[in-house]
């Protein structure tokens, strides 16, 4: 196969169980390199155990997953931590760390067993700093960091990582809509070179101007497909029982509310 067909990451009729209830059903999905995916549907369609389920994190209780190409469970766990960087909600960070720091724990996958961080992984570590706009307190502890400022060194840790694959869940949370752009300039970047980002989100304005959309509904995918193809957004509007409209406005796709 030619490495253009190999998909970034493939879900096949993957289902996921908790408590006596079906989470997932039949869930496939097939997400292309070099591209940015968004992940939408309402509350509780199952976003977050998707992204969790491709990412390794959720147990499955049928189906399978693939990385590159390669299952998901062959993959060794420091080999597979180079290729896909996770940015989670709410997750538990040491706080009393540096943001400095923090962003560096993005570069384990990279270190030797008690090495010192290299050049490339400080050089890496400044990049995501940077481009998060969050070099300014990289002294400072997490714990005291507002929501957003926190959250962006949270991506740099992500970014610093230079996996090819990103997954990241609700990333635009707690963040002013400047950083949002700046998160979608990053992502765009990092996909015009190659890498991949499927992101959850629920800002619909951004998640159209992804190059494809999965839309979910009740444990299971509605659509995925282009965002510029009709039936794309008509999923997008159905999904939320066309209580949103999407509109070409001033040169891009937006999602007004009824
Ligand atoms: N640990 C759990 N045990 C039982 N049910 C769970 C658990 N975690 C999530 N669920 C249920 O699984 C379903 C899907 O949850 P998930 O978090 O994937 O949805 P989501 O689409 O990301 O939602 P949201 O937009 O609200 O973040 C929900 O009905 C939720 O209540």
């Amino acid at each position: 196969m030619s490495k253009a067909a190999v998909h970034a990451l493939r879900a096949a009729s993957v289902g996921v169980r908790m408590h006596q209830r079906w989470i997932l059903e039949g869930v496939d999905v097939a997400i292309p390199q070099a591209a940015w995916t968004a992940i939408v549907g309402p509350n509780g369609a199952g976003k977050s155990t998707l992204l969790r389920a491709l990412a390794g994190l959720q147990p499955l209780a049928r189906g399978h997953v693939e990385l590159l190409g390669q299952p998901l469970v062959q993959w060794g766990r420091r080999a597979k931590a180079r290729q896909l960087a996770w940015l989670g909600q709410g997750e538990a960070v040491p706080t009393d760390l540096s943001s400095y720091d923090v962003a560096m724990l993005g570069r384990l996958p990279h270190q030797g067993w008690l090495a010192t961080p290299s050049t490339a992984d400080h050089a890496a570590v400044a990049q995501a700093l940077h481009a998060t706009h969050a070099w300014a307190w990289r002294e400072r502890p997490l714990a005291q960091l507002s929501g957003g400022e926190r959250q962006r060194v949270l991506l740099a840790r992500a970014l610093a990582t230079q996996a090819p694959v990103l997954l990241m869940d609700e990333p635009l949370a707690n963040l002013d809509p400047p950083h949002q752009s700046d998160w979608m300039a990053t992502v765009r970047q990092r996909t015009a070179q190659g890498a991949t980002a499927v992101s959850v989100l629920h800002e619909l304005g951004i998640a159209l101007q992804a190059d494809r959309l999965i839309v979910m509904q009740a444990g299971r995918v509605l659509h995925q497909g282009a965002t510029a193809d009709a039936a794309t957004r008509a999923a997008l509007e159905a999904v939320f029982d066309h209580r949103i409209r999407v509109r070409w406005m001033e040169g891009g796709w937006m999602a007004l509310l009824r």
